[in-house]
């Protein structure tokens, strides 16, 4: 199939993502500044807060959520959307069970653990980010993390009521890489935390990145990302606004639209240059259009692409041969959009590939599986009988005695 000359539109084979902007000089200078704080403790962290935000490091106590002075729709609004995040965040900790079986050597089997400590980091940025307080600290508190720990340079009242909402159980007014090296190396009174979490800018993630040895990190969240599989019915006002929606996250986000009907990607074409906003999107390359030649054209590309979020918009395609996605949203009922504030999954999503391998946030994030085993008598014997040639052949010979003075 051709496209017009001067169409935007590509063939999906001819199209691939770009590799991320390089950080190259953020990150020498970020390292810099952890080595610094590792160095010099808190005196450094308070140093670089005021060097960069004009403030101290602020502990800030807590209120009840619905006292922020908050709009009612907005508290109403909050308490739905954390409530519908908190359930599912309880579903998915209600399918994750210990268990164990018995053989003829005894009892084997694992078991879920919270991780203690975790620090949560809510962007300060422009806008209050409501949704990333709920959605970082809901799943730490159903999983069972006893300290949960909101990091943000905002104080503004509706992060402090989210959090609250949330159950964070401690604030720290702080910023950037001052923020991430305050939870992981701990500051004043707070004691290092285990696992830290949420979104930033470069500066953050460049010190999560940097402090990967010293705490857990969830994977880095970068610019946003959506690729729709469409077929030639899609409700094409619907699906713009989706485009456009994750687009605005982030001038390096990026939409996609694949579909194997021209005629569809055309209409969608004319649409957006109708609109001086969405024609600039389209120019700006944040919203992509792709031909592709079959379905299964269209799932190849898919899974290759692996993108974070994937709607599902074409009823010839079966669900389960799409297998990479941070989240998918199946039907053009569910706006991404409700998955960004209170569907209930999470919207902290792996972005530039890194779906084939990674999960997005979830009450899995912020658990250990622990195994555990419980040797019988009669294993004792089976079991040495094993692994005393093993360990001859390792020549391992205190290995091999502990299990032959329990054979006999
Ligand atoms: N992927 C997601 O789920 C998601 C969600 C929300 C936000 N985000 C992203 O989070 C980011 C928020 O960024 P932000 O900047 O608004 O807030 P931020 O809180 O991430 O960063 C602000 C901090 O950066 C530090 N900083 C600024 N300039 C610095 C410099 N020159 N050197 C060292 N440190 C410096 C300051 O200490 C400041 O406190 C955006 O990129 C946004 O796209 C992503
Ligand atoms: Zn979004």
């Amino acid at each position: 199939m051709q496209t017009k000359n001067d169409s935007q539109i590509t063939q999906c084979s001819q199209w691939q993502r770009e590799s991320s902007n390089s950080q190259s000089d953020v990150e020498p200078k970020v390292r810099q500044l952890l080595a610094e704080i590792a160095q010099q403790g808190d005196e450094k962290i308070e140093q670089l807060s005021q060097e960069f935000d004009g403030f101290s490091p602020q502990w800030i106590k807590l209120k009840p959520y619905d006292e922020y002075g908050l709009e009612a729709s907005l508290v109403d609004a909050i308490t739905s959307a954390g409530e519908r995040i908190e359930a599912f965040s309880q579903f998915q900790r209600d399918k994750l069970t210990d268990s164990t079986y018995l053989d003829d050597c005894g009892e084997f089997g694992f078991r879920y653990q919270a991780i203690e400590r975790i620090g949560a980091y809510i962007p300060g940025g422009r806008f209050p980010l409501i949704s990333t307080a709920l959605m970082t600290l809901i799943p730490a508190k159903l999983a069972g993390c006893q300290s949960r720990i909101a990091c943000s340079p905002s104080d503004h009242p509706a992060v402090l009521a989210a959090a609250s909402f949330a159950g964070a159980t401690g604030f720290l007014k702080i910023g950037g890489v001052q923020a991430i090296a305050a939870l992981a190396y701990g500051y004043k009174e707070l004691e290092p935390v285990q696992m830290v979490v949420g979104p930033g800018n470069q500066y953050v993630n460049a010190a999560k990145q940097g402090l990967s040895q010293q705490v857990q990190i969830d994977a880095a969240a970068g610019p946003s990302e959506l690729l729709i599989l469409a077929d030639a019915n899609i409700n094409q006002e619907w699906v713009i606004a989706d485009m456009a929606a994750q687009a605005e996250h982030d001038p390096q986000a990026q939409s996609l639209l694949i579909s194997d009907s021209l005629e569809l990607l055309e209409s969608v074409e004319m649409a957006l240059a109708a609109d001086d906003e969405l024609a600039k999107l389209l120019e700006d390359k944040q919203i992509i259009l792709l031909l592709a030649d079959s379905t299964a054209q269209m799932i190849e590309f898919s899974n290759r692409y692996a993108p974070e979020h994937l709607l599902l918009a074409d009823q010839r395609i079966n669900q389960d041969l799409l297998i990479n996605f941070g989240s998918l949203f199946i039907g053009e009922n569910s706006a991404v959009a409700y998955g960004d504030y209170c569907s209930g999954p999470n919207h902290t999503l792996p972005t530039m590939g890194t779906a084939n391998r990674s999960s997005g946030l979830s009450v899995l994030s912020f658990l250990k599986v622990q195994s555990v085993q419980a040797v019988s008598e009669i294993g004792r014997q089976k079991l040495s009988d094993i692994g005393q040639k093993i360990a001859e052949a390792e020549q391992l010979v205190w290995h091999q005695k502990s299990m032959t003075v329990r054979s006999s």
